[in-house]
């Protein structure tokens, strides 16, 4: 547990809304009066069974929200929602609660309600959808953003909207599916155990029937970053190591300067939030694997075993951008680690916490595979936007990435405890 966070306790609200539970029935009062068990003091069902990993469990109250810098799980649950119409905002504000009611309490491997999924009435939907049951939290962290849209003029907050919240500009070799792009909000679901983060996702889009509807959501496996410097680098699907050079929790200066937002970036009410950019990027997996060892090595700028640079040494060496190979600069211009480097963006650096991801094959028997790359930064212009253009202009990656999915969400500040996210932006 860092400085920055408190530990969750129950003082939390005593229950879900009116709403939410309406959400949960998916009907009516009607349904409400048949019994739901609002505020029922039943044992929380949730063993504790499992590796130590398992075990592990992250605040959800604190000054930041975790699913940011703490260590990055293994699965991923990424779902964008879009306000229905007549939502008014108190409904919005009510939702925010619901969410993060339910969220605190699925963080500590509980269920979303104290009546859970067999504890209500046997004559009404249980509140929880018991697939989680007998599942400890696994790393569970839950973590909401707004979209640019959300500042629009239905709910009062166009003058809230933060000017780093920038739409994304449109970059060469973009093929975005607009029905998988954007989103008035997120929820990025982050778990050791893939049962628990869709069991988070699940749970909190029934939470929000009639008032938000799931617009888009993606699964992830296999973390593409380290986020903290006690994890080994995983590889993506390319089969490179991915996160060597990331920002890491533990560079707390570095993080202070680029991850978390503050009062003075313009909006008052986004202290201690961050912004974060989703991209899912197909890639072309059958293509790549028929490219020589020399030629993905030169596309990366890396060597594909240890993930050390081009200009030698070790995974975790500089990058010597001035040594050559046979006349040539060894980390060649074009290769994606050279672009995308700090010392070629004035200094830009991002907090990258990417998935792998397969959704099946297309007709031609190709896998739909790629990676949803999720980054975290406090100026998307000037990080995400910066180091994207650059590499859609001249990255050698190009020829076997295709990006067809784009999101922009603030990440408010963590909840002060048995408050909700979103409370800055509200007060
Ligand atoms: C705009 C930001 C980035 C996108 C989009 C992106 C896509 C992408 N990356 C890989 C694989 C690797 N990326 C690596 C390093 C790296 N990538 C970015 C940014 C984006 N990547 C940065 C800032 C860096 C670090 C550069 C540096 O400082 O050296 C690496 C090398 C290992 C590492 O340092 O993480 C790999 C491998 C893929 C496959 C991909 C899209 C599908
Ligand atoms: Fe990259």
């Amino acid at each position: 547990m860092t400085d920055d966070e408190v530990t969750d306790d129950t003082s939390a609200r005593s229950g879900l809304s009116r709403r939410g539970l309406l959400g949960l029935a998916g009907l009516g009062a009607g349904v409400l009066g048949a019994g739901i068990g609002v505020g029922a003091d039943r044992a929380v069902q949730a063993s504790a069974t499992g590796s130590s990993g398992a075990q592990a469990t992250y605040p959800f109250y604190g000054k930041h929200q975790s699913g940011i810098v703490t260590a990055a799980q293994d699965r991923l649950h990424f779902a964008a929602f879009d306000v229905s119409e007549g939502t008014t905002r108190d409904d919005l504000v009510g939702l925010l609660k619901d969410w993060s009611y339910a969220a605190a309490r699925m963080t500590r491997g509980e269920e979303v309600s104290k009546s859970g999924a067999t504890g209500g009435s046997l004559y009404a939907p249980p509140d929880d959808t018991g697939e989680a049951l007998g599942l400890p939290a696994a790393g569970l962290t839950i973590t909401i953003g707004f979209g640019p849209s959300l500042f629009d003029d239905r709910f009062g907050l166009a003058s809230k909207r933060p000017p780093r919240l920038i739409d994304l500009p449109s970059f060469a070799g973009d093929n975005l599916d607009d029905a998988m792009s954007g989103g008035d909000l997120c929820i990025q679901a982050c778990s050791d155990d893939p049962q628990i983060a869709v069991h988070a996702i699940r749970n909190l889009s029934r939470i929000a029937f009639g008032r938000a509807g799931l617009r888009w959501s993606q699964l992830g496996f296999g973390r593409t970053s380290s986020t903290t410097r006690g994890q080994a680098t995983p590889r993506n699907l390319f089969g490179f190591k991915d996160g060597t050079a990331n920002l890491k929790a533990e560079d707390s200066a570095l993080v202070a300067k680029d991850v978390w937002a503050s009062a003075s970036h313009g909006a008052d009410w986004m202290d201690g939030g961050s912004y974060l950019v989703s991209r899912k990027i197909r890639m072309q997996i059958e293509t790549w694997d028929h490219q020589s060892l020399k030629e993905q090595q030169t596309v990366v700028g890396r060597d594909k075993g240890a993930g050390a640079p081009l200009s030698g040494g070790t995974e975790f060496s500089a990058i010597d951008f001035h040594a050559k190979r046979d006349g040539a600069p060894a980390v060649p211009t074009t290769s994606h680690v050279s672009l995308a480097h700090p010392d070629h963006n004035g200094g830009a650096q991002l907090l990258r916490r990417g998935y792998n991801f397969v959704d099946g094959n297309d007709s031609l028997g190709r896998l739909n595979a790629g990676l949803f790359f999720i980054c975290y930064q406090n100026d998307p212009e000037n990080q995400f936007v910066r180091i994207q253009t650059a590499l859609a202009a001249n990255d050698a990656m190009n020829e076997y990435v295709q990006h067809v999915s784009s999101g922009i969400f603030a990440v408010p500040p963590g909840a002060s405890r048995g408050g909700y996210v979103g409370e800055t932006l509200f007060a």
